[in-house]
């Protein structure tokens, strides 16, 4: 996102604690080591630059351990992100994106996923991206804050530059931990449910990339820079693939065996979460470039060789 806005001209200050991100993904602009929580930190941030718009990313992320830990995620997803909303409106800033996620809707009753149906969230993670999401249309309606949620479906790929790419720790998502296994950093890939009412009986996903995001960033930016209420949207590519495929796409791209193996379902998993995106097809104009997932896992591929240990500055 940083690396988009500094190439359309734009001014660009990123705030990050560095709990999970990496300074070297931060291409340029200004960087402010900090906490989303604190308040006075916000208040010097707020105080001496003038901010048009704030694209809020900073969240936990992983589903399996908002089970096992929900304060941690609503406090660092849900509550911080009052602080954040508390002094934008103290300084009059007036414009918000949330990344949400297609985590809200839970076990969707049916599929493509229009932005209307029920979000009944499956997990702590989604609910607390859900409470934002209710939070913001009242601070749209009290205070005048204009906001958008984007409620990403499955992020996936890497910068085609190779120059920025996906490096979590854990890493919990399918693409790069496949992409390990070619790598032989990691023995096999585990296929969590075998047993799902799918085609091939493992999980269908809408993969995404991730410049496709940050150009429905953009756009959502200049909607709501032309004066636009905002709104939500889906951002998926409208197109369900499954476990299996996305592994066999995965041999074909890297041209190595990776090894699988069958395992139990991971809890909070729905079986089949792909989007339909015509609301922001047709409000924001979005048309998603990489539409072929292949074409994503070709660019992650591309990273993962380039920088098997990611940013590597942990060490
Ligand atoms: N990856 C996906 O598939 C996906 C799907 C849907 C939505 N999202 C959302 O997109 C956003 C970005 O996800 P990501 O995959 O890039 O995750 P990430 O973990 O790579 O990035 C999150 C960043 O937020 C920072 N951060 C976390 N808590 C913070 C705090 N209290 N103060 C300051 N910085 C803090 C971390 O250090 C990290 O750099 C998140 O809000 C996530 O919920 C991601
Ligand atoms: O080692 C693995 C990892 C994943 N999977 C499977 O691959 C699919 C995709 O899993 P990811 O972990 O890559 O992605 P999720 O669909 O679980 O979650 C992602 O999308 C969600 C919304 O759909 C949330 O936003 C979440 O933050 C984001 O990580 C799932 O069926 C999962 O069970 C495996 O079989 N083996």
């Amino acid at each position: 996102m940083v690396k988009a806005l500094l190439d359309e001209g734009h001014s660009v200050a990123t705030l990050d604690n560095l709990s999970k991100g990496h300074h070297k993904a931060v291409l340029g602009g200004e960087f402010i080591q900090g906490d989303l929580g604190d308040p006075s930190l916000l208040k010097q941030i707020f105080s001496t630059r003038k901010i048009d718009c704030v694209m809020h990313f900073a969240a936990f992320i992983e589903v399996g351990e908002s089970v096992q830990d929900p304060l941690k995620y609503y406090v660092n997803n849900s509550g911080k992100t009052l602080e954040l909303l508390s002094s934008m409106k103290k300084h009059g800033v007036d414009k918000f994106i949330l990344s949400s996620t297609a985590a809200v809707y839970g076990e969707p009753e049916k599929t493509p996923i229009e932005e209307c149906q029920p979000q009944i969230p499956v997990n702590p993670y989604g609910r607390s991206k859900q409470f934002l999401e209710a939070v913001l249309q009242d601070c749209r309606e009290a205070y005048g804050i204009r906001s958008t949620c984007l409620r990403y479906f499955n992020a996936a790929g890497a910068d085609a530059s190779g120059l920025i790419g996906e490096d979590h720790n854990p890493e919990s998502h399918l693409i790069p931990i496949v992409l390990q296994v070619a790598l032989e950093q990691r023995k096999k890939i585990s296929i969590f449910g075998t047993d799902y009412p799918t085609p091939d009986g493992t999980c269908l996903r809408d993969y995404v990339h991730v410049t496709d995001l940050v150009q429905a960033h953009l756009l959502a930016a200049e909607q709501l820079m032309d004066g636009d209420q905002g709104g939500i949207y889906n951002l998926g590519c409208q197109q369900g693939f499954s476990v299996r495929q996305i592994i066999e796409m995965a041999r074909k791209v890297t041209g190595k065996s990776i090894p699988e193996i069958e395992s139990p379902r991971r809890p909070g998993d729905a079986a089949v979460l792909v989007a339909s995106s015509q609301m922001a097809r047709s409000e924001l104009c979005w048309s998603p470039k990489y539409e072929d997932p292949e074409e994503i896992v070709a660019t992650a591929w591309k990273w993962h060789q380039a920088h098997p240990n990611g940013y590597d500055d942990k060490v």
